[in-house]
């Protein structure tokens, strides 16, 4: 470095050194403030509910209205994330159970909702991931319930049927493909690993960019990053989680077809969120089986004048051609307006279950 050029930064990097201590100190703060919250709960009794989703999403929502830039709310949601995490992990280490192996996009959806230091628990099946924290050896899961391209996730809905398990937050993910391999160039891939779904998401791409190569579909993007790692003419269609956990080059970057491909995840605890001001509730039910029962159904939100933003059928498998309804409104379940659709509904619905009341995803 040039003498003129160690004098011209050289005060802007004490400027940094000075507010780097500053941070130092204030962090230091939140995290003694965390502590002596984590403390308070426990004399009332409220050691098991040390996380707060409601109380997260608030602080996140109120740092992004009063973010003035240059970094953007996602990043400064990034790392508040991260703050709290942290500042959690000293209250009570949290677990987290999610379809595995590392390198999947569920641990991404774990880590952009828990930050990096709750403990990651790798699941081999979505059962699994329910079973962990059914049987309270996880804190919480994070699963896959919709993707923008692909629809529901037809296992996940028929486990919350029946799970004792609460919704109680949503993460909403971009999903960005890339093609992963140790192969100098595109010219010497012969094969493609990756999940079918992922394989489907790319589909246009591979006929274009890849048309005499194989391809091959595994269990998880995660198993393709581990396979290609070891194969020099193989390559893998994965996320960044696996780029980065498998250390595989990007020969191509963004290849799904569909460019606001997106997974909606939720996440399942033994508890209740509370109010965040922004919430959503779950839900899903059966309606008796005659002629215009379903708008029968639906009707009390719209008296109520709560929205509905998402409706999805799925067989009721014990009874042939019967269906049960998941279904999403906007509002928590504790708030009057929803209380009252929720009171009616239950007047006319054959089967009710609430899944679930939880802050809308904040990034
Ligand atoms: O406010 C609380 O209840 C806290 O425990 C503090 C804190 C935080 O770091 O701000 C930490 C964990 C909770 O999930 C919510 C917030």
């Amino acid at each position: 470095m040039s003498e003129e050029l160690r004098k011209a930064i050289g005060g802007v990097r004490d400027e940094i050194d000075a507010i780097d201590n500053e941070l130092l100190a204030l962090l230091n703060r939140r995290a003694s403030c965390a502590q002596r919250i984590g403390e308070i709960k426990a004399q009332h009794g409220e050691a098991g509910f040390v996380y707060r989703p409601e109380r997260e999403a608030q602080i996140l929502r109120r740092l992004q209205e009063l973010n003035p830039g240059p970094l953007g709310n996602d990043n400064v949601s990034w790392l508040f994330r991260q703050v709290m995490s942290l500042c959690l992990s000293l209250e009570q280490p949290l677990s987290v159970a999610f379809l595995g192996p590392l390198g999947t996009f569920s641990e991404s959806a774990a880590v952009r909702h828990f930050g990096h230091a709750a403990r990651l628990l790798p699941q081999v099946s979505i059962d699994d991931v329910f079973r962990e924290v059914e049987a309270n050896h996880a804190d919480f899961a994070v699963v896959p319930i919709e993707n923008s391209t692909e629809g529901a996730i037809g296992r996940t809905l028929d486990l919350l049927l029946t799970t004792p398990l609460k919704i109680c937050g949503e993460v909403v993910l971009r999903i960005h493909q890339h093609l992963l391999s140790n192969a100098p160039s595109l010219g010497e891939v012969r094969r493609v690993y990756s999940h079918a779904q992922s394989l489907a998401q790319c589909h246009e791409w591979l006929n274009r960019s890849l048309p005499g190569a194989q391809r091959i579909p595994v269990g998880s993007n995660a198993q393709a990053a581990q396979q290609a790692a070891a194969e020099p003419d193989a390559a893998a269609i994965a996320g960044d989680a696996a780029a980065e956990r498998y250390a595989l080059p990007k020969l191509a970057a963004s290849i799904e077809d569909e460019p606001n491909n997106t997974t909606r995840f939720v996440v399942l605890g033994r508890h209740e969120a509370g109010i965040s001001g922004r919430d959503k509730t779950s839900l899903v039910m059966s309606a008796p089986n005659r002629t215009g029962a379903l708008s029968y159904l639906l009707a009390p939100f719209t008296d109520s004048g709560v929205s509905m933003t998402r409706l999805e059928s799925r067989p009721a498998r014990h009874t042939l051609w019967e269906y049960v309804f998941f279904v999403d409104i906007d509002g928590h379940r504790d708030e009057p307006a929803v209380q009252a659709a929720l009171e009616e509904l239950s007047r006319r619905a054959a089967y009710l279950k609430t899944l679930g009341s939880y802050p809308a995803a904040v990034f």
